[in-house]
Parts: C-alpha cells; structure tokens; sequence
C-alpha cells in the first residue's frame, strides 16, 4: 500500500509585537496552528499553549505576540486540504505565511487602554440613579464608539481585538465570583451577515472571547445555529482510500472547544439586500430600531454593561462622500448617541471626519493606522463567504466552528402565507423626479407590498430567494412593526408549483411556520 506524505508543518518564531500573516488562498484549504512557546493571540483571543487552533474557508488572519515580560512566541503551522481530491499532486507549502515587524497591534492596544479609561469614568446621571427629578443629568457617558474607513481597512478586525481585549479584561476581574459583563456590539454593514445571514444588522452583547477561525462566523453564531459540538471524524473508508491514493488524509478539525465561535443572542434586523442604498429610507428606519434596541440592551443589562458602551461597525463605503456615505454617518452618530468616531486609515479620512463633525462638539475623532496585514476581499470571494453563511444558517457553521444540523423541507399551501417586500422591487418604478407634476408615487419605499404567488413572474421571484420570518404578526402588530422590527428567523424558498398552489420552504424548525407574513429580499442562494 502507498505511504501519503505527511502535512506539510513550519515552525515560526515571532519577535515581541512582531506579527505572523497568513492568508488561505484556495476554499479547500485549512490550516493548523499551536502555540509551543511564549504568549501569542489572534485578534485579541489568545492562545492556549500546545492547543490546536483550526482556520478554514479562505480566512486572513495573524497571529501576534504581545511581547508581555519581553518575549516573543514559537508556533507551528501546518496546512491541510478540506478535499484531498481538489488538490490531488498538490501539498500547498505555506508560502504566503510571513513575520511582519510592522504592527498597527501596539497602537490598537493603547486604544483599548483610552477606552478603558473611559470606561472607569463612566457615571450614570444622578438622576438616572435616583428617579429624583431635582437632580441634575450630570451623566458622564461610557465609550460609544462609531469606526468607519474605506472597504477593507479592518475596521471589523479592530472591532474585534478591543470586544476580546475588553471582555478578557472583564472575566480576569470577575474570575469565579460573578458573571462578567457583556459589551454591546453593532453590525451597520449588511454585506456581512456578523451573526446570522447576510443582508441584516444587528446588535448583540458578549462577555465571551471571540474566536477567529473561519470568516463566516467572525463574532459567534446565533442559538439558531445549533450547539457547538465537534463534527464527526471522518470515516475510516475516507482515509485509507487517501492513503491508498498516495494522498494526505482529509483534514479532521482540531477538537479545541476554545476554537468555536461561541453561542450569542442577537437581535437580527432584515435589510434585505447587501447595500443599504438599495432601499435607503427603510434602512434608515432599521438603523434607528437597532439604535432603540441598542439603548434597550444597555439599560436592561445593568452597570457593567453600561459603562462597558457600545462598537458600531459601519459599512466601508460610507467612508466616501459619494454615495452619501457621509449621511449616514451623521445620522448613525446620531442615532447612537455617539461620543467617539474612530477613523481607520488615512489621514485624508480622518481629516474629512473632523470637518463632517466640526458643528458635533461632542464627538471626539480619533484616527488609527491601517494594519498592512487588512486586505479588501474581492467580489468573488465575498460571494463564496456570503453562500457559505447562509449554509452555515441552514446546516451548521464551517466544520472548525460548531456541529452538524438538520434543517427542514416544509411545504405550506399558498392560501397559508403571504409574501412580502419592503417597497416595490428596485427598477420597477420610476423616480419620484420622473412623476408628472403634483404626482405622488402610491407606493412607499417603506410599506409592504405583496408577491403574487400566482402571477407569471412568481417563480422568479421567490425561488431560490431568502425570506425573513419577522417578530411581529401583521394581522396583530400592523404592517409598521413587520417594516422596522426584528426577525426570529429566515427560511429559504426551494420550490413554487402554482398548480398545487404550494411551495417548499428550507426551514430551521420543523412544523407550521411561526408567522403567516414573510418578508422577502433580494438575497439569492442555492442549495448545492
Ligand atoms: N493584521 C492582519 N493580518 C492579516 N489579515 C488581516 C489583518 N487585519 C485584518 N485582516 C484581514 O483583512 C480582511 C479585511 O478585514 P476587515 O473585514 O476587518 O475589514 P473591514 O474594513 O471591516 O472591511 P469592509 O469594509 O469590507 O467591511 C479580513 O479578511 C481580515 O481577516
């Protein structure tokens, strides 16, 4: 029988604040990491000596080396394949993994340090103390920070290590005798499905230390994702036919708990498409519900997580004027009652921030570099990460994140759901600028108009397509509510027969569908 060559494994040694980059190039690549001296993390979670660490699914990340008590860190990596078959003849050799001396860390770590600061400033008005009227707002408010820059300056990254860098200093001072704190985080940018599916925002608060080991659960998954337990090894047929073939056996995932992205529980808001300049005025009533929502999470979780404030991530093409970037980014500051702007990036941003906020007296500007390591995705790619966390909604995250699950094939008969949009479907109306005189359009970008599930255009329409099961019960609540408010869940659309008058729904739960309205979006995915 054929010996297979065994992974291809490097060890690296990292100065102090010096970082190790890598980058997955193919989506069959995976790789393993140890840490076998020093102290080392990645993005603000740090490593557990002699533990293996998964990365899959095209992830970019770097491993630092804080330089606590001066020392660096020794790691081993070694690179797998997730299909043996893809890479037959190929060992991959690690080429694209390098030790940069060049660190924006050091800088992002004194950033926390302020922040911090801030947050042991932080005080609560008397009145909000006391309910006594007489009293003064005399409140000094915790760190609620907004960070923009342009696309893929890593301004999600940096979200990231101060979350990590925050919540591990929280639980270092709780230890055992309380539960430590949440901080609020908020997801602006739709393209990046944070939590569930792409095409929503959302705030969550964590206390947990955010993994980093595949980009479609960057902050943790939702508990509809499922239980975070290990996928099964692979089968022993699998691996002797490997070895039989003179190939590496397949990649089975480190069994390291600490590597999974932690259950959190957000509330999820459904923009239905992956810019919110598709539909701008119904964005901008999600951006204020989940700027209530924030406020209400905050107030209900007690001192800890109030003086901890909230990260807002906003989409990197609100970093140009064009588009009317600059707009929303008033209007989230606004919102979100925020106190510190965070620039990730070039000076010239920064310099056109501290002009956008030059009448905000209470916003203070602050600009960081970019980190070398950050890197704009290209659209490809983000079209492989976007389908994959749909799947991950569906079947279960990535096999280095969580489990197996097992959604559902429903079939609903047509008289039993009715299928929505916000607004009338982009290009099929004319601009308001285009009416005759005195016209107004009879349609609201922000009120729901129905799909007709019988119409020639139907299938069209719906299949294939992503819809979001809404909290609220219109018949109950009022179309107003479906429009704004949140989601419990989406369901993906498999198949219409207008004959039977039914139609196939990808479910996560079995049974009858929790509400008769579906709000639909632009958002299309196949089940391959
Ligand atoms: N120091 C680093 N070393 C290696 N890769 C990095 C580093 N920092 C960020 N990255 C990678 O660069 C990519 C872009 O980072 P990130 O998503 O944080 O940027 P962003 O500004 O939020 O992007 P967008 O504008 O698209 O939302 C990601 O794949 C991330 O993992």
């Amino acid at each position: 029988m054929a010996t297979h060559a065994p992974h291809p494994t490097r060890r690296f040694s990292i100065p102090p604040t010096h970082e190790l980059r890598f980058e997955l190039e193919s989506p069959t690549d995976a790789l393993s990491l140890k840490l076998v001296g020093g102290h080392a993390e990645v993005f603000g979670c740090e490593l557990v000596p002699g533990l293996e660490y998964g990365f899959s699914h095209e992830q970019r990340a770097a491993v630092w080396a804080p330089g606590l008590n001066g020392e660096g860190a020794e790691v081993e990596m070694s690179l797998h394949f997730l299909n043996t078959a893809a890479r037959q003849g190929d060992r991959g050799a690690l080429d694209s993994v390098y030790v940069a001396s060049e660190s924006a860390l050091s800088t992002y770590f004194n950033l926390h340090l302020a922040l911090t600061r801030l947050r042991l400033l932080a005080r609560p008005s008397s009145f909000a103390l006391t309910r006594d009227l007489s009293q003064p707002d005399d409140e000094v408010a915790p760190p609620r920070v907004l960070i923009v820059g342009e696309r893929g300056v890593g301004k999600t990254t940096l979200l990231k290590m101060l979350v990590n860098w925050r919540n591990r200093a929280e639980r270092a001072v709780c230890g055992a005798a309380k539960p430590a704190s949440g901080v609020t985080i908020v997801n602006l940018d739709p393209s990046e499905g944070m939590w569930t599916m792409p095409g929503s925002i959302g705030v969550a608060s964590t206390s947990a230390v955010l993994p980093t080991t595949t980009p479609a659960a960057p902050f943790g998954t939702s508990f509809s994702s499922g239980p975070p337990v290990p996928f099964p090894p692979p089968t022993a047929s699998t691996s002797s036919a490997a070895a039989a073939a003179d190939q590496p056996p397949p990649y089975v995932p480190p069994v390291n708990s600490d590597a999974y992205a932690p259950l959190v529980d957000p509330l999820v808001f459904f923009a239905g498409h992956l810019s919110a300049n598709v539909n701008l005025p119904h964005y901008e009533l999600l951006l204020q519900s989940v700027a209530d929502a924030a406020k209400k999470k905050v107030d209900e979780a007690g001192m800890g997580s109030w003086k901890a404030g909230w990260m807002v991530d906003t989409p990197g093409e609100w970093a140009e004027k064009k588009g009317g970037g600059w707009e929303r980014i008033k209007a989230a500051v606004r919102a979100f009652e925020i106190n510190t702007l965070l620039v990730v990036g070039s000076e010239r941003s920064y310099v056109e921030m501290t002009k956008l906020m030059n009448t905000n007296k209470t916003v203070t500007v602050v600009r960081v570099p970019k980190s070398d390591g950050a890197s704009d995705l290209d659209l490809s790619t983000q079209a492989r990460l976007q389908a994959l966390q749909t799947r991950s909604y569906f079947y279960g995250g990535p096999p280095l994140t969580q489990g197996l699950l097992s959604p559902f094939s429903i079939i609903v008969k047509l008289s039993d759901l009715r299928i929505v949009r916000v607004g009338e479907p982009a290009g099929a109306h004319a601009p308001t600028s285009a009416l005759p005189l005195g016209a107004t359009r009879l349609t609201r970008d922000t009120e729901l108009v129905e799909v007709d599930l019988e119409g020639p255009r139907a299938a069209n329409e719906v299949v294939n397509r992503i819809l979001a099961v809404p909290m609220a019960e219109e018949e109950r609540d009022g179309q107003e509510k479906v429009v704004k408010g949140p989601v419990m869940g989406f369901v993906w659309v498999s198949a219409l027969d207008k004959e039977k008058k039914k139609i196939t729904l990808l479910s996560p739960l079995p049974g009858r569908l929790p509400r008769k309205t579906l709000v639909l979006g632009g958002l299309d995915w196949v089940d391959a």
